[in-house]
């Protein structure tokens, strides 16, 4: 059968002061009038059963879970001990489904995107289950690059294989995980690069496979993992195993490595909600070109991004800032440093006392 795995477990770091250890940014309403879980589940749900649909989180966010996605069974929500990427997360889910389904093929999805044209999403979708079943192969969805972003993975295209629905599926050359500005530069100049829009699709088993060959001793983990399913002592030997994995993304892990990729050229219109930037799409623009989304009063401001609490927020004289009034915490950020609020967060991560604001 074809289940869903969406990944929700991320604290959403670059998110924050607005996205919280509490309450990451996966669970807010950011886009439009749904939470990105609930968006994420809505667009799946078109394409598969819904009984199918997996969610792979931690303990803190099972409760935030079940009151967003009342729809979702409880034995479909896959808990983590520990956060340890998105390799071992998507680890977990295949050993789960596989002590279900031995033919279990799954969907991998991040809990962060918004798509608009759910009619491509649903045919990429279609196109991929079709390609995967077939052949053992990791299939990934590429999206057009527009911009030389050092925030995504990068999809060299090879030979076409064959088109599915207006859909072409490409051998791929490489694929390289988040490269510099220059290399992304080069990248865009060539023309043969694709983005990694971070969903894939690939059989339970396939998956494993190239874990074993590619993570060995991630995959000794989860066979052990997996001998446990069902057992009483499943609980205590996934936390154990847990402790002695060091955490690896699936792209640094499988996808850069794999000689077995097949890459859709897809239309979607696709964004990952990683970091604020991403919101200017979403937002209308003043004429200095500021999205406003707080009480404020301005003089001589622009190109700047306010979302704001109860409080008024005053600018004068800025450009380019970002400025988030989160209630117990207030963020001003130069817009080009954003990616920088992971370091933020772990440097009050290291201060005591600090926690309750993260
Ligand atoms: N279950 C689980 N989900 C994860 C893990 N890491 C990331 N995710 C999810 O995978 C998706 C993509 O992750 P990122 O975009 O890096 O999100 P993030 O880690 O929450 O964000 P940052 O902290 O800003 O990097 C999001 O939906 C996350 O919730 C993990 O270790 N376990
Ligand atoms: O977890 P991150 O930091 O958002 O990166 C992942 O998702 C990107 C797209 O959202 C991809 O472009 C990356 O290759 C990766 O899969």
């Amino acid at each position: 059968m074809d289940y869903a795995v969406i990944m929700s477990g991320g604290m959403g770091t670059r998110f924050w002061p607005r996205s919280r250890n509490s309450m990451p940014k996966q669970f807010l309403r950011t886009v439009g009038e749904k939470t990105m879980i609930q968006g994420t589940v809505d667009r799946i749900s078109k394409c598969i059963n819904h009984e199918n649909i997996c969610i792979v989180t931690n303990r803190n966010y099972i409760k935030t879970i079940t009151k967003q996605l009342p729809g979702i069974k409880n034995e479909n929500i896959f808990i983590e001990p520990y956060n340890r990427e998105t390799a071992t997360c998507i680890g977990l889910a295949a050993i789960k489904l596989l002590s279900r389904d031995p033919d279990a093929l799954m969907i991998v999805l991040p809990s962060d995107h918004v798509i608009q044209n759910t009619r491509e999403f649903r045919k990429a979708i279609e196109a991929a289950i079709k390609i995967a079943r077939r052949d053992d192969v990791l299939v990934t969805f590429g999206v057009v690059p527009t911009r030389p972003e050092t925030a995504y993975g990068y999809i060299e295209t090879g030979g076409l294989i064959e088109v599915n629905n207006t859909i072409p599926a490409y051998k791929v050359k490489r694929f390289t995980e988040k490269p510099n500005k220059t290399v992304a530069q080069m990248f865009l100049d060539k023309g043969t690069f694709l983005w990694n829009s971070g969903m894939f699709v690939w059989k339970a088993q396939t998956l494993l496979d190239e874990m074993e060959k590619y993570l060995p001793d991630l995959y000794l983990s989860l066979m052990t993992m997996k001998e446990s399913i069902g057992k009483p002592n499943e609980e205590k030997i996934i936390e154990n195993e847990y402790k002695k994995v060091d955490g690896i993304s699936i792209d640094f892990g499988v996808m850069e490595k794999s000689l077995k990729i097949t890459v859709l050229k897809t239309n979607m219109d696709w964004d990952d909600i990683g970091n604020w930037n991403a919101l200017e799409k979403y937002y209308l623009k003043d004429d200095d070109n500021n999205i406003v989304n707080a009480l404020c009063s301005s003089i001589d401001t622009k190109n700047c991004i306010i979302f704001g609490n109860e409080r008024l927020i005053a600018t004068i004289g800025v450009n380019n800032l970002l400025v988030v009034d989160a209630g117990d915490t207030v963020l001003i950020c130069d817009r080009e440093r954003d990616q920088d609020i992971k370091e933020m967060v772990k440097q009050l991560q290291m201060m005591r006392g600090f926690d309750k604001f993260i």
